[in-house]
């Protein structure tokens, strides 16, 4: 509130009555009054220039946002660049359309593809950043459809502390010494099996063979069903549901999507009857010995208040689990086995190397008359690198894509928000400033590469971070085993065949094999 008393040095104290409290005012005011006239011109023109200081420093900032934004082409309206990006996915070599565009707008660049603005990135350190998430700028970003039939809230669609906790849980049991001693039994059974079979028929057509195997397997892992009629109910139903994966997103009766989210509903129902089981016996019996296989380890997690936020349904919560976590292996298992076989039918001279390094391990078991660990199959290097090759060449997982939640801005390039980014593995991996000859089938080059294929930001076939693939250990103990009974105890030939990359790596004539026993151990090593 004004005193008067606070302007006293323009009054003596005697003269305290109203007209000079008026006099007050009046020498406030002209004061006031003055000191305005005097300090407009340079208030306005104070007010004036930070206002254009403002409005600089955002079109600073606007210059600054759009020269980070990657140069590239946003294409034809709607369409963008699509069609030069199927095109050469149908081609042999798919990563041209990376190729073209990294050496027009560098190793970041933007386009348009299937009406989305994207960012590709086919830089191992900016893939690595994106991969990492740190701050989870980035979520995962599928096609409609996949979202659709996944749920918003699949283990491969959320983020943050729950996609943390169930990543951690799902990777430490994978990983485990004590399912990998287990598994190792049902593996060496189901592709003792499977070969015997093959060499029956007069001709295998690899890539449609090997699912059964893998899927076997998978099902074996994730809920210990073993072959019999649940399993091939079980597989009808899966294979119905993946149909849709890829699809027009519309739902509505006879479409695509509605018949697989009806075989997703029924595949739920037999998963559940095996999970509301479990539950029963896990209540009976206090269980104390390390879990079996995928539905111990979430059933435990619920029963001791993990995953809080969905008890109220907790076996509905497992089931979906489950049947998520088939969706990643089911097909990626299936195209790194029937890949492995081609690079290596086309490759004699890495096919004889792995023979002997195969028959070396089989008689030296032989001899102690021992049974194989599962650490001996991964200690065998030869056959690693053919298998870090294969996923190298196979390229099963071209890349991630992830939507940025803010503007990020990464080794210079800025990627705004609400913007896709799609993290290229195929052109990292099919870099030649990387790799020598990319195009050749060179597992020697492993034992060239400093430092361990797992830690190699160039090499990521299982995706990285905190989204890193907990089946990576698991897919490469099935493999080793799968190709150490291949090469010691078969030989094939391979009819002529093609990779074709769109809308999966696949096979183009499913690539057919004849398969015959061979009795090794007595004959010449090639
Ligand atoms: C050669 C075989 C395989 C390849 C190449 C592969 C590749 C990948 C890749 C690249 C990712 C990361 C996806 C992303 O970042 O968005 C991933 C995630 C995943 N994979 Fe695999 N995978 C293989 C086998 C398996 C198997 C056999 C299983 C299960 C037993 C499995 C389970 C998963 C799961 C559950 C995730 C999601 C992890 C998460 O988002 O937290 N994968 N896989």
């Amino acid at each position: 509130m004004y005193s008067p008393a606070r302007i006293g040095l323009f009054r003596s104290p005697e003269k305290l009555y109203f007209p000079s409290d008026f006099m007050d005012y009046w020498i406030v005011f002209f004061l006031v009054l003055t000191a305005g006239i005097l300090l407009r011109p340079w208030l306005w023109f104070w007010l004036r220039n930070s206002k254009t200081k403002d409005q600089e420093n955002q079109e600073e900032k606007e210059k600054k946002k759009k020269g980070l934004i990657p140069m590239g082409s946003l294409g034809w309206p709607v369409i963008g660049e699509t069609l030069a990006f199927i095109a050469c996915g149908y081609s042999s070599r798919p990563v041209t359309f990376m190729d073209k565009r990294k050496s027009l707008y560098g190793k970041v660049f933007k386009t348009n593809i299937i009406g989305t603005p994207i960012i590709i990135s086919t830089d191992a350190e900016v893939n690595k950043v994106v991969l990492q998430n740190h701050g989870n700028t980035f979520i995962p970003a599928y096609p409609k459809s996949i979202t659709e039939l996944l749920g918003e809230n699949s283990i491969l669609s959320i983020n943050g502390p729950h996609q943390k906790r169930l990543h951690t849980l799902i990777g430490a049991f994978l990983r485990s010494p004590h399912l990998k001693e287990r598994i190792t039994r049902d593996i060496e059974a189901s592709v003792g099996l499977t070969l015997a079979s093959w060499s029956q028929l007069p001709l295998v057509h690899v890539q449609d063979e090997i699912k059964k195997m893998t899927f076997e397997i998978l099902v074996k892992v994730l809920m210990s069903i073993s072959p019999g009629e649940d399993l091939n109910i079980l597989k009808r139903e899966f294979e119905e549901f993946i149909k849709g994966l890829i699809c027009i997103p519309i739902k509505f009766p006879g479409t695509r999507l509605y018949k697989s989210l009806k075989a997703k509903e029924r595949l739920i129902k037999i998963v559940k009857k095996v999970v509301e089981e479990r539950q029963v016996a896990a209540t009976s019996e206090k269980c104390s010995s390390p879990a079996n296989d995928a539905v111990d380890v979430l059933l435990r997690d619920v029963n001791d208040g993990g995953c809080s936020e969905k008890q109220s349904q907790p076996l509905d919560f497992v089931s979906g689990k489950i049947v998520e976590m088939m969706i990643p292996g089911e097909e990626t298992m299936p195209t790194a086995i029937t890949l492995a076989v081609k690079f290596l039918s086309d490759s004699p001279v890495a096919l004889a190397k792995l023979v002997e390094e195969n028959m070396e391990m089989k008689k030296r078991k032989m001899e102690l008359g021992e049974e194989y660990n599962w650490t001996d199959y991964m200690s065998l290097s030869f056959t690693q690198n053919v298998i870090n090759e294969t996923l190298r060449m196979a390229n099963i997982i071209n890349g991630v894509w992830r939507k940025a939640l803010k503007d990020v801005e990464i080794k210079g390039y800025l990627i705004p928000k609400g913007w896709c980014v799609l993290a290229s593995f195929i052109s990292v991996h099919m870099d030649e400033d990387i790799y020598d000859n990319p195009y050749q089938f060179d597992p020697w080059r492993w034992d060239r590469i400093n430092g361990s294929a797992n830690s190699n930001v160039c090499f990521t076939p299982f995706g990285g971070g905190q989204r890193l693939c907990p089946g990576l250990e698991l897919s490469k103990l099935e493999i080793s085993i799968f190709l150490h009974q291949l090469v010691t105890r078969y030989s094939w030939t391979a009819e002529e065949d093609e990779i074709v990359s769109f809308p999966t790596v696949k096979m183009k004539r499913r690539l057919p094999i004849r398969v015959a026993p061979v009795d090794r151990a007595s004959s010449d090593l090639t």
